[in-house]
Order: structure tokens, then C-alpha cells, then sequence
């Protein structure tokens, strides 16, 4: 079953079909094509066989920055800031969620492109200001921020504050008033669906650890406690469904519930918050299987959902805001792979093993996820091979692409690309087995630089003072 994101119509359900991809189970017409939607965008074949991307041969890029490396698209990504921020216009924000990807570069892009930034850590917040985002158009999340984070961020001024908990309301009024600022907060509810997504990254539903349940009545309690606080500016309610999410029907529920917080709000208090935040979590093409939605209409459907319920409750529009990062910078990099050993077990499939593995892309182990791979070397006129792409760590399960057709002349070697591999690879990567981290290439217009550069053991050992 293909995972397809167009906006679907009202739906009454709390529970959201599943909607996972089968995979490709037969081999593609062309082994040599590139499907655009895959793929970031100047990502091209050349007529010769190799592929290039911003103007350069990945062979290129191979042998002057090494494998594994992640080859981030800057046009790309530039471009789907802006397409984000063009759809959502002037009367909503656009927080890009650097979990997926942070570093100082991708911070000034967001800068230039007009986006806002969303941290959930000391670590995003220190990477953000340190590269000049301005604090207001920071916001702070977390489900356990620690005291050291909130100071930080009160400190610096961050626009808004995401809280998580009943502790965190405390903590935060503390930290303001003893700062002397009006900290800007928003409350963070769980809204109850059951959105469509591996459930590792679905996040609404009631038994988990993010935010406050609207139906056992703590989201309205923590409004309660929030306005009793002189240091907190309460401005909004947020809510983020989970991740790869394609259905718009789980958006449809919570918007509707957070509009329901919000007319409980003005009937109990007599205020109007003026923000709904619905988060991220917008689903992208890893396979030619999937059908990910623009932000052209992922921005129309929001806004006619929230326009929808807020004209049923009689309740002014509030100001919009979302935070995707998966739909901004996960189709914008690929992952560029040598090919070391190749194993054919007869009648079943062949094993290649590539140069990086789960340290620099556990979401294959983790969530199971799907992934396309291609020859990017040359182009082949071998027939299709049945593969899987295995790393080099100690275990089985460290599979990057669990079935793929790839042509069945490849060698060690050959180069391999993986395509969508900007969001939550390089952030989620590990040292296991004391793999050092892939480079960030970043390349535009012909020029490729090294935005986030390759461990070295040197910087292993300097951690290791035993
Ligand atoms: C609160 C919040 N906002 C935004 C995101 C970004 O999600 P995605 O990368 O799926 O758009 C996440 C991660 O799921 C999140 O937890
Ligand atoms: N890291 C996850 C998604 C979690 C997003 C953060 N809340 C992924 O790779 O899909």
C-alpha cells in the first residue's frame, strides 16, 4: 500500500488506518532512474552514467571528502524553506524542528529563508544562538528540559517556551520571575489520536510521555495553574500527532481538540489565546511507493481545518504555526557509500556491504524503516539483483536498505547513494563499534564544503581520559 499525504475529509475516527508500505516487491523498469520525488533536487544521471548533484560527480565528491559522507543539497533545502514559508505567508510561523538536522550553516539558512527555529535541548539552543538565529524566533521544547536549559533559555530570550509538565510550569515561573521577564509559554496537550506512524514516533496518544492529556482534564488544569503566574505570558496550545505522518485526518482531529481547549479557555476564563501550534511530523518519500503532500496543501488544509472549528466555536482565528523538519531537510541529502563485500546466498539475495551502516542511519534498525538505494558511479545495463545494503557493524540487524534491486555487475567499489537520509541519520548517529561520524557536504552551484566535518579517532580518544 502506498503512504499518500493528500488531505483527506473529515474524519470522526480516533484511531488512524495504518498505513505502511508494502515495498517494492518487483524490480523497477529502469534501474538507472532516479525518481525526482526520491531524490533532492539538482540530483541528476549524466548522460556518461554518473550522477551529479549541484553540478558535481559524486565521484568527485567521494574522493575529496571520503565515505560514508551525507551530501546535503543547499538549493534544496533553501527551497523547501521557502516553499514552507511562502505556503504557510505572513500570518503563521514556520518553526523548522532542528532535531532532525542542526548545525550552525543550516541555522544561517533558516535565518536567510525567513524561518524560525524549533530546540529541545541545551545543545540545539547553544548551536542556534551561537549562529546568530535571534532568540524570539527560538522555541524551546523538551519533556524533561533541565533547569540549566530553561535558565539558558529565559536568559537569552527565546520567543517561546513549549511546557511539557506540571513541574516544568513551576520551574519556568521560577526562573522568569527570578530573571524578571514575562516568559512567553505555550502548553503542550495530548490530543488522543492514534496517528498512523511506527509507534515509536507517534505522539498523541494518551499513554506516553509528551505533553498533558486534554480528556483527563490536566491540559485545562495547567491552563489554570499557567495564568495564575505572573512571569508566564501564556500564549497557546500545541500539539505535535508523531512522525512520517501521511493521513491529514490526525491533524483534523487535533486541531479540533485544541480549538475545543481553546473555547473551554475563553468560557472558563474569558481570555483568547491567540497561538495554535500543531507541530511537525509531515511525512516524506523514502521509496517511490510514497506520495508526501506539498506545503502548499498541507498549509491550505491546516488552515481550513483550524479556520473551520474556530468559526463553529465562535473563536477569533489564532495565529498558526508548525514545525516540520523531516519534510524540510529529509529529502534534501543523500548517503554516499562505497561498496565493500558482496555475499550471494543462491536463491534468495545478495548481501552488499557498505562503508557506514546503523552508526550513521539506525532508523532501518529502529523503526524499520524503507529506503531506496541506486548505483551512483555509473549506470549499468545489468539486469536487477535482489540486495540488501548491510553495514559494517557487529550485528545482524544492522541493515540500511532491507531489499532493494540493484544491477547485478556491481563490485567493491561501486558507489552507493541512499536518498533521504537529511533528517534524523546524521542527528540520530552513533560511534558504535567506534565508527567515526560521517561529514555533512554541503553543495551548491557547482561548489560542495564541508558544513559538519568527519570524526577523526583523535576526537574519540579526547573523550576517553581513563
Ligand atoms: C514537538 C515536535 N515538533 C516537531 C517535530 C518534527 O517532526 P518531523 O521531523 O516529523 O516534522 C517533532 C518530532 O517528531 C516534535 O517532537
Ligand atoms: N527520530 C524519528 C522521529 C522522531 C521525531 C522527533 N519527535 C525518526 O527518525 O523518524
Amino acid at each position: 500500500m502506498s503512504r499518500s499525504a493528500h488531505p483527506a475529509g473529515p474524519r470522526h475516527a480516533d484511531v488512524l488506518p495504518e498505513g505502511r508500505s508494502a515495498g517494492s516487491t518487483a524490480p523497477p523498469a529502469d534501474l538507472n532512474a532516479l525518481d525526482p520525488r526520491v531524490w533532492a533536487q539538482t540530483v541528476r544521471r549524466t548522460p556518461e552514467g554518473a550522477v551529479t548533484v549541484g553540478g558535481i560527480d559524486v565521484r568527485k565528491l567521494a574522493h575529496e571528502f571520503g565515505t560514508p559522507a551525507y551530501v546535503l543539497d543547499e538549493t534544496d533545502f533553501r527551497a523547501r524553506c521557502r516553499a514552507w514559508r511562502d505556503a504557510f505567508g505572513a500570518d503563521a510561523d514556520v518553526f523548522y524542528a532542528g532535531k532532525a538536522f542542526l548545525c550552525r550553516a543550516v541555522v544561517r539558512w533558516l535565518h536567510e529563508e525567513g524561518l524560525n527555529l524549533d530546540v529541545c535541548s541545551g545543545g540545539e539552543l547553544a548551536t542556534a544562538l551561537g549562529a546568530g538565529m535571534p532568540a524570539e524566533r527560538i522555541a524551546l521544547h523538551g519533556n524533561n528540559k533541565s533547569q540549566d536549559e530553561i535558565e539558558r533559555a529565559v536568559g537569552a530570550g527565546v520567543g517561546r517556551i513549549v511546557l511539557d509538565s506540571f513541574q516544568e510550569i513551576v520551574r519556568v515561573a521560577h526562573t522568569a520571575a527570578r530573571l524578571g521577564v514575562r516568559q512567553r509559554v505555550q502548553l503542550r496537550v495530548t490530543v488522543g489520536v492514534e496517528a498512523h506512524t511506527h509507534e515509536f514516533i507517534a505522539t498523541a496518544h494518551e499513554d506516553q510521555k509528551f505533553g498533558l492529556a486534554l480528556a483527563e482534564g490536566q491540559a485545562a488544569e495547567a491552563v489554570r495553574r499557567v495564568l495564575q503566574l505572573d512571569s508566564l505570558e501564556l500564549t497557546g496550545i500545541h500539539s505535535h500527532i508523531g512522525s512520517q505522518i501521511f493521513d491529514m485526518a490526525g491533524f483534523e482531529v487535533s486541531a479540533r481538540r485544541v480549538v475545543g481547549l481553546l473555547a473551554e479557555v475563553r468560557d472558563e476564563h474569558g481570555i483568547e489565546l491567540p497561538e495554535i501550534d500543531l507541530g511537525g511530523g509531515l511525512g516524506i518519500a523514502y521509496t517511490s511507493e510514497d506520495d508526501p503532500a506539498e506545503p502548499h496543501d498541507i498549509a491550505k488544509a491546516l488552515r481550513d481545518i483550524v479556520t473551520r472549528e474556530c468559526e463553529g466555536a465562535a473563536l477569533a482565528v489564532p495565529r498558526l504555526s508548525v514545525e516540520p523538519g523531516r519534510a524540510i531537510v529529509g529529502p534534501t541529502a543523500f548517503t554516499l557509500y562505497e561498496v565493500g563485500t558482496l555475499k550471494e546466498l543462491e536463491g534468495l539475495r545478495t548481501y552488499v556491504s557498505v562503508d557506514g551502516g546503523m552508526s550513521d542511519n539506525i532508523r532501518t534498525a529502529l523503526y524499520d524503516a524503507e529506503y531506496s538505494v541506486a548505483l551512483v558511479s555509473r549506470s549499468s545495463p545489468a539486469p536487477p539483483m535482489l540486495s540488501r545494503v548491510v553495514g559494517k557493524h557487529c550485528e545482524s540487524g544492522d541493515i540500511v536498505v532491507r531489499d532493494a534491486f540493484l544491477p547485478a555487475d556491481l563490485g567493491p567499489g561501486d558507489l552507493l547513494a541512499v536518498p533521504a537520509t537529511g533528517a534524523y541519520c546524521r542527528s540520530m548517529a552513533s560511534n558504535y563499534n567506534h565508527a567515526l561520524r560521517p561529514p555533512v557536504v554541503a553543495v551548491r552551484d557547482g561548489a560542495a564544503r564541508v558544513i559538519v566535518r568527519r570524526e577523526t579517532e583523535e576526537d574519540l580518544l579526547r573523550l576517553d581520559v581513563g
